[in-house]
């Protein structure tokens, strides 16, 4: 059996309208490592996450994941967590109700997944009875990443992870994504924050060196 990478895009065209975003651009992800790419704002980095994420068409190249078409298969979404898009809350359900939803989807008995812990290593153990609605951005997307940590998975696709992450937050989190490729996961990220980046494990790369022309 061929051992794919994680993440393969060649020759990547996106544009919006006569806009080209990305020109030839591509990327390889080897299984079990970690890259974050790193860019000035609008230079194309979430274009470029979504579509890997199979969120998102590309104009011209081509995308594999794991070997296989992004998003085609109910078996992508089992082994690919993306964050790239924002998060759907579901009505009346609380935050450890959400975690829980999530492990049982995913086939996870909520106890043996760590629930708990997880939220309470999220700092979230005093807000797991409160609706996500109510809670504050950053404690949001420390219940997006603790969601996304908890459930099985072969590869995360983060968009800025860091985003809204107080000093403490952002070293933890850092080092679970550090832990995350250490047991074997695959990351792709997009941040703003090398040493954030340098502290999670990932190999950081620009967006222009990805690119065959600047466009
Ligand atoms: N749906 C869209 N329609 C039109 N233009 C878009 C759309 N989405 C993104 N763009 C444009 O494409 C360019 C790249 O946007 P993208 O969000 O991929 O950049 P980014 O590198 O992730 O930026 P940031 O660091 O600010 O998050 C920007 O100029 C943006 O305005």
């Amino acid at each position: 059996m061929v051992d794919h990478p994680a993440v393969e895009v060649d020759g990547l065209h996106v544009g919006y309208g006569s806009t080209p975003v990305l020109v030839g651009v591509s990327l390889t992800v080897p299984r079990g490592q970690g890259v974050c790419v790193v860019g000035e704002n609008g230079i194309g980095k979430s274009t470029l996450l979504r579509c890997v994420s199979g969120l998102q068409q590309p104009d011209e190249g081509t995308i594999h994941v794991f070997g296989g078409d992004p998003g085609a298969t109910p078996e992508f979404w089992r082994a690919v967590v993306t964050t790239v898009e924002p998060p759907t809350w579901y009505p009346g359900l609380t935050a450890r109700e959400h975690a829980e939803l999530v492990c049982r989807a995913h086939g996870q008995d909520p106890d043996q997944a760590g629930v708990d812990e997880a939220l309470e290593r999220f700092g979230l153990a005093n807000h797991a009875d409160a609706i996500p609605p109510s809670l504050s951005s950053g404690q949001k997307q420390r219940l997006v990443l603790a969601i996304a940590l908890l459930r099985p998975s072969s590869l995360l696709i983060l968009d800025e992870p860091e985003q809204r992450l107080d000093r403490e937050g952002r070293a933890d989190v850092a080092g679970l994504l550090a832990d995350y490729v250490e047991g074997g996961g695959s990351l792709l990220m997009a941040s703003h924050d090398d040493s954030f980046a340098q502290a999670s494990g990932a190999a950081i790369t620009t967006m222009e060196s990805l690119s065959a022309v600047t466009p």
